[in-house]
């Protein structure tokens, strides 16, 4: 690939480019319900005066989702702020493959669909239950259900992952009604026997990431698998029994359970069957994806593993060629930001918690686990504990490496995540949020001040709101929902609204003034960083919100 050219209107600054990511921090529409707004944030304040402030897209089609009703998420955020430009993502290329049946007449479903049908046994699908297109769709599910009836699968098990962190948080049996309806007009002609077998909240069970809490996979896989947990004779029960025994539970953490008929589980997961795990998204499926395709697995006792034929939605790894099987080729996202500047001979240093470690890293570098020849990686321990009791994460001790690492005069491109903003946003505790956003103000305010020293630049900004609109508002009117004490509904889920995007030159070398951009989004920010580094962005780049020089 070509090389970066040098910049003739601007070298660069002596000290560091650092980009700031400030997960889930938008810019709201509603005052009442923007916490980002309704936080103390001097620093951000002061930027949005006296810096180079724009606000530019971070959802929809400006993101690869297939429309502008879909919000933007972490994946698809750090996918584009890294590689510059913007790729279809999982969402619209699942819906792209089964609306062309392309998918249907792909091996890896045949042989799935070829395996159960020859030995008789079951077709399981393991992913997140809701229509929240950030790591799954249900529509997608259904789908797959309706082609596995038509291909003469008789008897099928589904695993839902119950939501409430990408769409409303107490929304599941909105979802349950709809499925057990497609349920029973499947089995209707008592052709097959498709039904639930197991399931859970999804920040309870299975979709860990970044090997924060593999007992969340433990607690997977004794469900699914093993078919271990409290019986119970349908979903809806489960959920029932569960939310009276702890009023106000947040769907994502709820309980694990297993359906039982007859007195015995209707669907572990045993030898000779198919095994779907039909989240598009990597992050949070490849440690289950791990259990059920490594030999050995040491994170957790999970036991003989039962030999199935396994297949994820997508490649959640590129690098690791993550999982061996998968049913739709994912975004091939190539000359990203890290290998244009590794091969420029930029030291780089990439920094966030472990919460957003793979953020940061792995989805900036395009879906890929690999390091480039001159990226330094470093990853701070996230608690393991609900973020609403602990908002400021680690925040303080990113902001102590990061600091260190400007004066040490090593790196001239430093990027961070600050998981605050997001993380804490899904409790949809707001009093934790504000605390979270000052939180992530304060790292920034520090920042700042490194580099006035160290005569470098910030750009500051986020991959998709959630703390700027944390209370569930009327679809129609877009008013407050209010609860029976007038308090605002609290809403975990990503907003749609835009991003800040700040460019902070303390010295004013760069002499960075807003450009003519209409429409820019976060994949703008890649342009941006290497025009302030000192060189032209890559020709089919989108390009940089600043002009320099
Ligand atoms: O995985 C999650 O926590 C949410 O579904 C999406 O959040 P993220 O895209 O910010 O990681
Ligand atoms: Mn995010
Ligand atoms: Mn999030």
């Amino acid at each position: 690939m070509e090389q970066l050219k040098k910049n003739e209107a601007f070298s660069g600054p002596e000290g560091p480019v650092v980009l700031v990511i400030m997960d889930g921090v938008g810019i709201g529409k509603n005052p009442e319900s923007d916490y980002v707004k309704i936080a103390n944030t001097p620093n951000l304040d002061w930027l949005r005066e006296h810096a180079v402030y724009n606000e530019i897209r971070a959802h929809g089609v400006a993101v690869g989702l297939p429309d502008d009703g879909d919000m933007g998420n972490s994946e698809v955020g750090h996918n584009a702020i890294g590689c510059g430009r913007v790729f279809e993502q999982g969402a619209a290329l699942v819906g792209q493959a089964i609306a062309s049946n392309s998918m249907f007449e792909g091996a890896v479903w045949t042989e799935l669909v070829a395996n159960v049908n020859s030995k008789n046994s079951a077709l399981h699908f393991i992913g997140l239950f809701s229509d929240g297109n950030v790591h799954s769709n249900i529509n997608h599910l259904e789908a797959m259900l309706n082609k596995a009836k038509a291909e003469g699968v008789k008897k099928a098990r589904i695993h839902p992952l119950i939501d409430g962190r990408d769409v409303p948080p107490t929304s599941v049996l909105e979802y349950v009604e709809r499925f057990d309806k497609f349920l029973e007009g499947i089995n209707a002609d008592g052709s097959v026997d498709y039904c639930v077998a197991s399931g859970g909240g999804r920040m309870n069970i299975t979709m860990d990431r970044y090997d924060a809490d593999w007992s969340m996979v433990d607690r997977g896989w004794k469900a699914h698998v093993k078919a271990e947990g409290r019986n119970f004779a349908s979903m809806r029960e489960a959920i029932e029994v569960f939310r009276g025994e702890k009023p106000g539970i947040l769907d994502q953490d709820l309980p694990a359970f297993v359906i039982e008929r007859d007195g015995a589980p209707v669907g572990p997961i045993v030898d000779g069957d198919s095994v779907i795990f039909f989240n598009f998204r990597g992050d949070r499926s490849l440690e289950i994806t791990k259990a059920f395709e490594a030999d050995e697995i040491t994170e957790f006792e999970r036991g003989p593993k039962p030999d199935v034929l396994y297949a994820g939605m997508m490649q959640y790894d590129g690098d690791l060629g993550v999982p061996e099987k998968y049913l739709v080729t994912p975004p091939a996202i190539d000359r990203t930001m890290s290998e244009y500047l590794s091969n420029a001979g930029v030291k780089q240093f990439a920094i966030s918690e472990t919460q957003k470690f793979g953020h940061v890293t792995y989805f900036f570098n395009g879906n890929n686990s690999g390091k480039f020849e001159t990226e330094t990686w470093m990853e701070i321990p996230s608690d393991v504990c609900p973020f609403e009791n602990a908002p400021v994460m680690k925040a303080v001790e990113v902001t102590d490496e990061v600091v260190k690492a400007i004066e040490s005069g090593e790196y001239k491109f430093i990027r961070l995540n600050y998981p605050n903003g997001d993380m804490v946003g899904h409790t949809g505790v707001v009093e934790a949020v504000k605390v979270a956003v000052e939180a992530v103000d304060a790292g920034v305010g520090r920042i700042m001040e490194a580099l006035k020293k160290a005569n470098g630049i910030m750009v500051c900004s986020a991959d998709h709101g959630n703390s700027d609109d944390m209370c569930e508002l009327d679809k129609k009117t877009g008013e407050l929902k209010l609860d029976d004490e007038g308090k605002c509904k609290p809403k975990t889920a990503h907003s749609l609204n835009p991003v800040p995007a700040i460019v902070y030159d303390p010295a004013g070398t760069s002499k960075a003034r807003k450009a003519d951009v209409p429409g820019a989004g976060i994949a703008n920010l890649a342009a941006t960083c290497i025009t302030l580094l000192g060189y032209e962005p890559p020709a089919d780049y989108t390009p940089s919100i600043v002009e320099v020089g």
